[in-house]
């Protein structure tokens, strides 16, 4: 079970290191962290559980953010439709060594901007995210996947495997002009 303060902040050497590849099978701890970092999301986006445990609301989480630099990232990602049910997800798994493969040309952002569990303050700018990425991953279990994602999902995924890769989302602002469009093909959101 996590808590605020088990979040790494900005400024811990952890969150700028390239995380260790996963070797399987998983050991306990590994299915552990999964488990919990899962947890952490359900829990964040519970309206009455997010509030009594005082959590900022996330979407993804990667392993760096509590802290161990290995390549595990959890998804939590809800259908942006607001006609969808509230328990209907676009993305709801955690992704074992999480690889870009190859992605669009066309660029795409969040119309609000990112924030970060891991960094205290809100940086205002659009992130220039690719439109459409192909990601090979594996499941807790081994499986090994390739799939392609596009649009929110794929924003989401970008910003936790740059995680793994030490970047944080304040690193792709443009901060001359942190708003202006560029090549970015659209907003989202
Ligand atoms: C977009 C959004 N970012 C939220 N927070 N930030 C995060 O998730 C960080 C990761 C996201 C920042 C931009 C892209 C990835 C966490 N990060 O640092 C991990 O690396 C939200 F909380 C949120 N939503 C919309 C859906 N809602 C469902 C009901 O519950 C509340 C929830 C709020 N949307
Ligand atoms: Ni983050």
């Amino acid at each position: 079970m996590y808590y605020m303060n088990d979040i790494t902040r900005d400024g811990e050497p952890v969150l700028r290191q390239v995380s260790e590849k996963i070797e399987f099978p998983l050991t306990k701890n590994d299915l552990q962290l999964a488990h919990d970092m899962m947890e952490y999301l359900y829990n964040s986006q519970d309206p009455k559980i997010g509030k009594e445990m005082g959590l900022r609301a996330g979407v993804g989480l990667a392993a760096p953010q509590v802290g161990v630099g290995r390549q595990m990232i959890a998804l939590l990602v809800p259908k942006l439709d607001p006609n969808a049910y509230a328990d209907d997800f676009d993305l709801e798994k955690v992704m074992v060594n999480p690889k870009i493969v190859s992605h669009s040309a066309e660029k795409i952002c969040l119309k609000e901007g990112e924030g970060c569990l891991s960094v205290d303050d809100d940086v205002p700018g659009y992130v220039p995210r690719y439109a459409r990425i192909t990601v090979t991953y594996q499941d807790i279990q081994g499986n090994s996947y390739k799939n392609r994602f596009k649009g929110y999902p794929a924003i989401v995924l970008q910003h936790e495997i740059d995680h793994l890769n030490g970047h944080l989302y304040y690193d792709r602002i443009n901060h001359e002009s942190p708003f202006t469009l560029g090549d970015l093909t659209y907003l989202l959101g």
